[in-house]
């Protein structure tokens, strides 16, 4: 497949880059400034190229596209794919692949993880420690986790995975979803969200991001939520207003957030870092050596299932 050019956006983990580079010919977008600098440089290759490679950090948009004109696969070393233009991508008949499933497990784990370090001041409880305050006080007390009324935006995989977690942690699940799924049971379902948020004490933002769920968080969702109510987000920055976000948790209006995604990511508003309530991570969710690793290999397997004329694994479009 070396007569297969692929163009890979950014360095990712696993040494993606490489494991391509073993089968097709690749292309680093990351060095050079812009698209079109790429394709001036490369005039001569660049029909050459027949997959794109990009992720949650990087966009597969309509300039990129239209640079490519014989692209026929996008495959995003990602679960998301709010950054791929998928209108352009159908247009054009070009197919699309994600990550699914692989990193279900470890971003459910993590949404677990921010709720009881925001509940239980893990982060800030280290500080002391390591600050030498053990030997002058006791650390003061915290709130208990266990049995909180958990509300989570999204029931798909990962969300699903969140309320299985939660429920063995002894908490009451409520969600909220387009349409109400019958394979959850006992969970409660809102269809609108702020009667979610009304009645959780947790609310999880699990759902994707896209032009219904841009914002879905805003003010009068958080106010519904609370002073004594906390937000996880794992899915995406923009389907919380956060410049609300921000003002509520400064103002006391919202008890705490554990946020690992960000509106305009690697730019994370700074008002937050003195919050005590407030767990801020890099969007590292599903970022292990394991499944960044079952990542890298499904994004492979896509290609070469695409390029063998087999079926695509995950395929979107
Ligand atoms: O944010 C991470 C992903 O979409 O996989």
């Amino acid at each position: 497949m070396k007569s297969i050019g692929v163009l890979m956006t950014i360095p990712m983990p696993s040494n993606l880059a490489e494991k391509l580079a073993t089968r097709f010919t690749l292309f680093k977008l990351w060095n050079y400034p812009s698209i079109e600098s790429f394709s001036e440089t490369h005039a001569d290759s660049v029909h050459t190229i027949r997959a794109f490679v990009c992720d949650a950090k990087s966009a597969a948009d309509a300039k990129s596209i239209d640079a490519l004109p014989n692209l026929e696969i996008v495959s995003t070393n990602s679960v998301g794919f709010d950054k791929i233009d998928i209108e352009k991508c159908r247009e054009r008949g070009i197919r699309v692949t994600n990550t699914p499933d692989v990193l279900t497990d470890d971003v459910a784990d993590f949404a677990i993880g921010l709720a009881l370090a925001v509940f239980r001041k893990i982060p800030n409880s280290d500080g002391f420690l390591k600050n030498g305050l053990w030997k002058h006080s006791d650390y003061p007390l915290t709130t208990k986790f266990s049995g909180k009324e958990v509300g989570i935006v999204g029931l798909g995989r990962i969300g699903s995975a969140i309320a299985k977690r939660a429920a063995a942690f002894g908490c009451p699940i409520s969600y909220h979803s387009r349409s109400q799924k019958p394979e959850a049971g006992s969970y409660k379902y809102y269809p609108n969200i702020l009667d979610l948020a009304a009645n959780s004490q947790v609310l999880v933002v699990a759902c994707a991001l896209n032009e219904q769920t841009r914002h879905i968080v805003n003010r009068g969702v958080i106010d519904a939520l609370g002073p004594k109510g906390v937000i996880v987000n794992i899915g995406r920055g923009p389907i919380i207003d956060e410049p609300e976000l921000v003002s509520a948790l400064v103002e006391g209006r919202l008890g705490g957030a554990g946020l690992d995604v960000f509106e305009n990511e690697p730019n994370v508003p700074e008002e937050l870092f003195s919050l005590e309530n407030v767990v801020l991570t890099p969007h590292v969710g599903s970022d292990t050596e394991e499944t960044c690793k079952d990542m890298a290999d499904l994004v492979i397997a896509n290609l070469v299932a695409h390029f063998s004329g087999n079926p695509l694994l995950t395929p979107i479009l």
